[in-house]
């Protein structure tokens, strides 16, 4: 086997393990109760009648199940699911093929879908309400329009920011639900089936530490499981206990808040720099070197749940219990 193939190999080993652990039904799917079931009952009428399920935008903070959600919905209504994202799409040519290659009932996902531009969004907006495409071809002079009829399919979006999605394409989604933080005991359970899917054992404690350091995010909680099992299988255990789950957040400095190395210098920054704010978040973000998106979409929704941090008109601000948190007392 050379190099290409086994890396080949070694992706596809990674791939299959992801996939086992994506639960295929709405029974497997731990969590999200009220959105889970709402769609069960729309995904049970629209079979009753025969019809495609309306359109859904599922929005929430990344690695908490949209994709797997949306995959779901396929399995459910029976159809095949076609996976693509918003700024994969770059040309008003691209999202037409996907659309006229989908068969009647599939259900197409766009993750990301707030990142597609306006001339291909444009598209959509026939699409999904009537089911059809307008197509210019020609050049200059002999330009002319052709209607193309599109199967009825039902458009999954997912986003990590609803509120960049224009109003036209915002208003042609049937169902809008938004994806929450996991509690601790969700996770735990997520984290259960993990190690059975894995085949390596865990204590009940173990698990219920690694839930409350997982940021209330199954995808955090999976990544975390994979290295914890390298520490304790490195380590010659069968069972991963709970001083070796600690010892292996501790090592991946994972607090026991779930807060990593970025929670951490966004956090002391704004209490050593700008003295706990109100700070705007592009001076936090030069100050540490991250990206605002990033900090925006990915670290601050879980702060803000936790009340570590506030948003304020004019800033960022650190809560107490930040400042206890970290030990600090606010006045030094
Ligand atoms: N409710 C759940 N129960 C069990 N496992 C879950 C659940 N939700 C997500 N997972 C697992 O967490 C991982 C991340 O989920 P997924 O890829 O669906 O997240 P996502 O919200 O779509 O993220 P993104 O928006 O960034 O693509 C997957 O491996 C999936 O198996």
């Amino acid at each position: 086997m050379d190099l290409n193939e086994r890396i080949l190999d070694t992706n596809e080993h990674i791939e299959d393990e992801e996939n086992q652990l994506r639960p295929q039904s709405f029974d497997e799917y731990i969590g999200q109760t009220d959105l889970k079931k709402n769609l069960k009952v729309f995904v049970g009428a629209a079979k009753l009648r025969n019809e495609t399920l309306d359109h859904v935008l599922l929005y929430g903070p990344p690695g908490l199940g949209k994709t797997t959600m949306s995959m779901i919905i396929a399995n459910e209504m029976g159809t095949h699911l076609k996976a693509t994202t918003g700024p994969s799409i770059e040309k008003t040519g691209d999202l037409v093929a996907i659309l006229t290659s989908l068969e009647p009932g599939d259900v197409l996902f766009i993750d990301e879908i707030h990142r597609l531009n306006k001339v291909v969004e444009e598209i959509l907006y026939p699409a999904m309400e009537d089911f059809y495409v307008d197509v210019v071809i020609g050049k200059e002079a002999s330009t002319r329009s052709i209607r193309i009829d599109l199967p009825p399919f039902t458009l999954v979006g997912a986003t990590t920011r609803a509120g960049d999605l224009s109003a036209p394409l915002r208003d042609r989604f049937g169902i809008v639900s938004k994806l929450e933080y996991y509690n601790e005991s969700e996770l735990t359970a997520i984290i259960d089936r993990t190690s059975q899917v894995y085949h390596m054992d865990m204590d009940e404690q173990a698990k219920r530490e690694l839930a409350r350091r997982s940021r209330g995010t199954p995808r955090i909680a999976n990544r975390l499981f994979r290295r914890v099992r390298d520490f304790a299988q490195y380590n010659g255990d069968d069972t991963i206990t709970k001083s070796r789950t600690i010892e292996a957040l501790q090592s991946l400095k994972v607090d026991e808040l779930g807060l990593d190395d970025v929670d951490h210098k966004y956090l002391l920054g704004i209490i050593q720099r700008f003295r706990g704010g109100p700070v705007g978040l592009e001076a936090i973000a030069a100050s540490i070197g991250e990206e605002p998106l990033t900090l925006e979409d990915v670290y601050e929704p879980y702060l803000l749940q936790k009340g570590l941090i506030k948003r304020t008109p004019r800033g960022r601000v650190v809560t107490e219990l930040a400042y206890q948190h970290f030990h600090i007392s606010k006045e030094s």
